[in-house]
């Protein structure tokens, strides 16, 4: 059982609460998409209303980006979220942060400086070891108790997600909530299921594909994407050099022969691209699989009509659906279709589940919702779509197993 802020007695405590904020980055360094802020608006306001000293904890990309920067300016968007100034602290855990957050008044809130500026944050950590790094023990002190509302990154053992809730008492924030109550009962959710795995993250869609079909979580598995054009290739068939030269400088190479394993495995319940479509004078042109391989020039960016009437009437009968990576290349109009009808056709089933931010913004700009649930999170959400545990879930189930660190 996770505590939530139902049993959280928030008037005058001071809370850290670890978010995921981690957006695109324009060219002058500042925030370029508020998406996953709004996200935590829910959980920052019901804290800050019900009297509660909020220290935001946060990471922004990866050490070496581009969009590897500081917090002000989601600092500065937050203050605009939640209708009430929001200072931005340029440290995380040294004595200025402490200071700072131990002036917080009932109903003010902070946002300390990107945890990853700090490289222990950037390592993966037991909870033990990560309740011993400078962070924890630096800014624990100042805590009373610890939220954690960045289910986008619980699949990441590192301190400010593991550490903190191994020393202070632990909650589940608003957004961490709805995301266990849905994907955390994955194995409850109605049969036949069915996992569509398109994009092209192959590796990640081969290992959920493997996991799934093993545990008897999914009746079928329907691939599109690069995902599918992988299985072509698996099956014997030629996609083209364009695709196939697109596979190889990916390095997904190996994953042909992980796809054939599968394909040998579990092949009746894997369903593959039918046809595809290409881009030919300048438009849209579909090919079935027996007319491949197309021109040279030509990869396969979408599947074509008679795999999505194919893919949608698996769709019909299925309880539960769940969706991951779009159906092709949706950036462009004439190969957005497949992503477009095939997530259109999701949401008529009784539960559908879309896993992955990205995704999910692709959709939102296709113009097609409806789904049950959206989930905040990529990693995250293709791991527990596989019903494996979150490091950072872990540990707040787990709670509080050493004493809170004192001040020196
Ligand atoms: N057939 C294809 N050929 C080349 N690129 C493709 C094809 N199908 C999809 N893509 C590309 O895949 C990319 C998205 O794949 P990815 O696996 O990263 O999905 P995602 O939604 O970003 O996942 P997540 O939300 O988990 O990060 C898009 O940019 C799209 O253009
Ligand atoms: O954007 C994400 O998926 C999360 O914030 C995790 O980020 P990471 O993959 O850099 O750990």
């Amino acid at each position: 059982m996770i505590d939530t802020l139902d049993d959280l007695d928030v008037e005058g405590t001071t809370v850290g609460v670890r978010v995921d904020i981690n957006s695109p980055i324009g060219d002058d360094g500042t925030l370029a998409d508020d998406a996953r802020l709004r996200a935590h608006v829910d959980t920052l306001s019901e804290l800050l209303k019900r009297g509660g000293r909020v220290a935001v904890l946060a990471h922004q990309g990866r050490p070496g980006g581009d969009d590897f920067v500081s917090l002000e300016s989601h600092a500065e968007r937050l203050s605009k979220l939640l209708e009430r100034p929001v200072d931005h602290v340029d440290t995380t855990f040294s004595d200025a942060a402490r200071e700072a957050v131990r002036n917080l008044e009932n109903g003010d809130c902070l946002v300390l400086e990107n945890t990853r500026f700090y490289s222990e944050e950037y390592m993966e950590f037991d909870p033990d070891r990560a309740a011993e790094t400078h962070l924890v023990e630096g800014l624990a002190p100042a805590l009373d108790v610890y939220v954690n509302d960045a289910f986008a990154a619980a699949h990441r053992s590192q301190p400010s997600l593991v550490g903190f809730p191994t020393v202070l008492p632990g909650y589940a924030g608003r957004v961490m909530e709805s995301e266990l109550d849905v994907l955390g009962t994955i194995e409850e959710t109605p049969e036949p299921r069915i996992y569509v795995l398109g994009g092209a993250k192959v590796p990640d869609s081969i290992d959920v594909a493997w996991s799934v079909l093993e545990k008897g979580l999914a009746d079928h598995v329907l691939t599109a994407g690069v995902v599918g054009n992988v299985f072509l290739i698996a099956d014997g068939v030629d996609v083209g050099d364009a695709s196939s030269d697109f596979i190889y400088d990916q390095g997904y190479w190996d994953e042909i022969d992980r796809a054939a394993d599968l394909l040998d495995a579990y092949g009746d319940s894997i369903a593959l691209p039918r046809d595809v479509a290409v881009e030919r004078d300048g438009e849209r042109h579909e090919l079935g699989v027996n007319a491949l391989p197309p021109g040279d020039e030509e990869a396969a960016m979408d599947i074509g009509s008679s795999t999505l009437a194919y893919y949608e009437r698996l769709l019909e009968d299925a309880g539960t659906v769940i969706l991951n990576g779009p159906a092709g290349v949706f950036e462009e109009e004439a190969f957005a279709t497949g992503t477009r009808q095939l997530y259109g056709a999701a949401t008529d089933v009784e539960m559908s589940i879309v896993g992955g931010g990205d995704t999910a913004s692709a959709l939102r700009s296709l113009g097609v919702d409806g789904f049950t649930h959206v989930s905040t999170g990529g990693g995250a959400a293709l791991r527990m779509l596989t019903a494996e545990p979150l490091p950072a879930v872990t540990a707040l189930q787990d709670g509080p197993k050493r004493q809170q660190p004192a001040d020196d």
